[in-house]
């Protein structure tokens, strides 16, 4: 008879999962520079999630955008934002109060109604909103995701997308021109007013706060399944602990 050893795993000293209740979706942050990948790797891992589950749970992985909690800006600062003037890269542009109570709801098992952010008029679109029911997995990305201590320690694993600047410059030229309908001296006049001074100023010095660091984003497979593993591996244990919780005497579940 093969004794299959359990695999080890790592997940604190006890080898409890560390403050994450049966039923707590785990909660993972994505930050990084604006165009670095954020939401692609994001995808990738919901993607890869939706493959790597040997066992066929149907696994719940949602992913909200910081961006939804833009604050609603005033008439003049509106008029700011249309001539390129508003800094939407400061951590104040967003609305860290109903951030943290909708991470804080979500963990909690709560539903909660995001709406969509439409960069083109700077609002947010109520008629579009993410119902987000309780999930085994919730992706939370933005620029400034770790800024705040509150938010930050909320996350059970933290992801900083590290690319280059020059190369998140490009992407977002053609984006802003595209997809966001401005010129190029809008967005690269925002771009060295703002989004780079901000960068280095609010965003660059939370990397040190990232669990993981994915060097060039979305293109870097092999750290995107190393991270999906993990968090497989954290959703099997989770649900172990769930069974050994109902039924203890059965489930004698050894940590190599
Ligand atoms: N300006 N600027 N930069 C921000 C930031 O870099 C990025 C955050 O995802 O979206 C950009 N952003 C946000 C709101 C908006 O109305 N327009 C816009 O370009």
């Amino acid at each position: 008879m093969n004794i299959v050893t359990p695999r080890k795993m790592s997940f604190g000293i006890n080898g409890k999962l560390n403050g994450l209740e049966s039923k707590t979706p785990f909660l993972i942050g994505v930050s990084g520079g604006t165009a670095s990948g954020k939401s692609t790797v994001c995808k990738r891992i919901m993607e890869k999630l939706g493959q790597v589950d040997m066992d066929h749970m149907q696994r719940q992985v949602v992913c909200i955008s910081q961006d939804s909690f833009y604050r609603d800006l005033s008439p003049a600062e509106k008029l700011k934002a249309e001539k390129g003037q508003y800094n939407f890269d400061h951590p104040d542009a967003f609305d860290n109060d109903l951030i943290l109570q909708t991470l804080q709801d979500i963990l909690a098992g709560v539903k909660c109604e995001i709406p969509a952010y439409d960069y083109r008029t700077n609002s947010l679109m109520k008629d579009q909103i993410t119902t987000i029911y309780p999930a085994d997995v919730v992706l939370f990305e933005g620029i400034l995701v770790f800024y705040f201590p509150k938010i930050r320690d909320l996350f059970h694993m933290k992801l900083f997308v590290d690319t280059d600047s020059d190369t998140r410059l490009a992407r977002r030229v053609p984006r802003d021109i595209k997809e966001r309908g401005r010129d190029l001296d809008y967005v690269l006049n925002q771009y060295m007013n703002f989004v780079k001074p901000a960068f280095e100023e609010f965003c660059l010095p939370t990397k040190k706060f990232a669990d993981v660091i994915i060097p060039r984003g979305a293109d870097n497979t092999v750290a995107i399944d190393l991270i999906v593993h993990h968090i497989w591996d954290i959703l099997r244990l989770k649900k172990a602990e769930n069974s050994s919780r109902q039924h203890p005497y059965i489930y004698q579940h050894r940590l190599a």
